[in-house]
C-alpha cells in the first residue's frame, strides 16, 4: 500500500527537503528568542508550531516564479522561497546590509524583490489585496505564474479579506490564500473572533472552494496546496486554504501567554509539535534515523551560529541615511 507521502507525489527526498526547511526556521526562531531575551534584538514574533503549513504549503508553489505576499509569522514560507538565515537575521538586527529594507523594517515584515517576496507591512490582512493585484497583473499580461498569501484567522475578519476574495472570486484571478488558523489572535480565542464554524466557510460566499485540514501535517498541506495551485494554473480561479495548527509561543516576544492560556493548553501543545510529529513520521517510514536527525541538525546550528555572528558584527547604517526612500531622489531612487 502507498504511504502518505506517496499518494501525494511526494518522494524522500522531498520529505528530508521539507523538514530541513521546518527545521532551519525553528532553529532561527529560537535563536531570535535567545537574543531577545539577551536584549539583542528588540522583536520577535515567531513561527513556532506552524512550520508544517508554512514549509508544506511553499513546497507546493513554484519558488522560481511564483509570487508570494507572506505575513509576519512565515519564516518557513520565505526560506523556502530563497531568504537565508543570514538575511533574516541581519534584519532582526537591523543592519545596513539587511536586503529588504536596510535595517528599516519591523522584525517580521519579510520580503525580498529578486525572490518575487512582496514586502509585508503591519496593518494586518494588507497583503491580501496586493496579492490579489498580483495576481491580476499576471492575468492581464498573460504571465505564467500564480499568487500565493497568508494571514492568520484574526486578520481574516479586516475588511480587506472580504474585499480582496471578492475580487478574486469575481475575476477569477490565480491566487490562493492561506489562513494560518492558530486559534488565537494576541489573546482572543477562536470562538470570540469568527462568527461561522470555520474560516474556510466563507469561501462560498466568494465564489471558490474553501477547505480546512490539519496545519500539522506539511504533506497534507502540501496536498492541498498544490491542488489550489494546478486549479490556478489551469485558470479555474482562487481558493481558499484553512491551516490549523498551534502557536506555541506568546503572539510576540512582547506579551505572556500564560495570563490567558492554561497550563494544561500548553502542556498539551507539546504533543502536537509539527518538528516532533513529522519527525517521527520519517523514522517509522525509513526516512530518517537518528544519525540523519543530528547530522541534519548540526548542519543547521552552523548555519544559525554564522549567520547570528555576521549579522551582530555587521554595521549599522550611517545616520545620514535615515530618509533615503522617504523624498525622491535626483535621478529616481534605487
Ligand atoms: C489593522 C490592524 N489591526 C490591529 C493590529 C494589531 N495586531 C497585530 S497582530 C494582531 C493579531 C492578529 O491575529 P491573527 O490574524 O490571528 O494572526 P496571529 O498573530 O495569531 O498569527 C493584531 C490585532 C494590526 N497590526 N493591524
Amino acid at each position: 500500500m502507498a504511504s502518505k507521502h506517496e499518494e501525494a507525489g511526494l518522494t524522500k527526498e522531498d520529505l528530508l527537503k521539507i523538514y530541513e526547511t521546518m527545521m532551519t526556521a525553528r532553529r532561527v526562531d529560537e535563536r531570535m528568542w535567545l537574543l531577545n531575551r539577551a536584549g539583542k534584538i528588540p522583536f520577535v514574533i515567531s513561527c513556532q508550531g506552524q512550520e508544517a503549513a508554512q514549509v508544506g504549503a511553499a513546497y507546493a508553489l513554484d519558488n522560481t516564479k511564483d509570487y508570494i505576499a507572506p505575513y509576519y509569522r512565515d519564516l518557513g514560507v520565505v526560506l523556502h522561497f530563497g531568504m537565508t538565515p543570514k538575511d533574516i537575521m541581519l534584519s532582526a538586527f537591523a543592519k545596513a546590509e539587511d536586503p529588504n529594507s536596510g535595517g528599516r523594517q519591523m522584525p517580521g515584515h519579510f520580503g525580498q524583490k529578486k525572490n518575487r517576496i512582496l514586502t509585508g507591512s503591519s496593518p494586518v490582512t494588507t497583503q491580501l489585496p496586493h496579492a490579489v493585484g498580483v495576481a491580476l497583473a499576471g492575468k492581464m499580461k498573460k504571465q505564467d505564474f500564480i499568487t500565493f498569501n497568508t494571514l492568520g484567522e484574526g486578520s481574516s475578519n479586516q475588511g480587506d479579506f472580504h474585499e480582496g476574495l471578492n475580487f478574486a472570486g469575481v475575476h477569477k484571478l490565480p491566487v490562493i490564500t492561506m489562513v494560518e488558523n492558530n486559534k488565537y489572535a494576541i489573546s482572543v480565542p477562536f470562538d470570540r473572533q469568527v462568527a461561522s464554524k470555520n474560516v474556510s466557510d466563507r469561501a462560498a460566499s466568494y465564489g471558490m472552494p474553501g477547505v480546512t485540514i490539519d496545519g500539522n501535517d506539511p504533506i497534507e498541506v502540501y496536498k492541498h496546496v498544490k491542488e489550489a495551485a494546478d486549479r490556478a494554473r489551469r485558470g479555474e480561479g482562487p481558493s481558499l486554504i484553512e491551516t490549523v495548527s498551534e502557536r506555541m509561543t506568546a503572539h510576540s516576544s512582547d506579551d505572556d501567554h500564560r495570563q490567558y492560556r492554561s497550563a494544561d493548553e500548553l502542556a498539551a501543545q507539546k504533543d502536537k509539535d509539527p518538528i516532533l510529529t513529522f519527525g517521527a513520521y520519517l523514522k517509522e517510514n525509513g526516512i530518517m534515523d537518528d544519525e540523519l536527525e543530528k547530522e541534519i541538525n548540526d548542519r543547521i546550528m552552523v548555519i544559525v551560529n554564522e549567520a547570528t555572528d555576521y549579522a551582530e558584527n555587521a554595521p549599522y547604517a550611517e545616520p545620514e541615511h535615515t530618509l533615503k526612500y522617504v523624498y525622491a531622489e535626483k535621478g529616481g531612487n534605487e
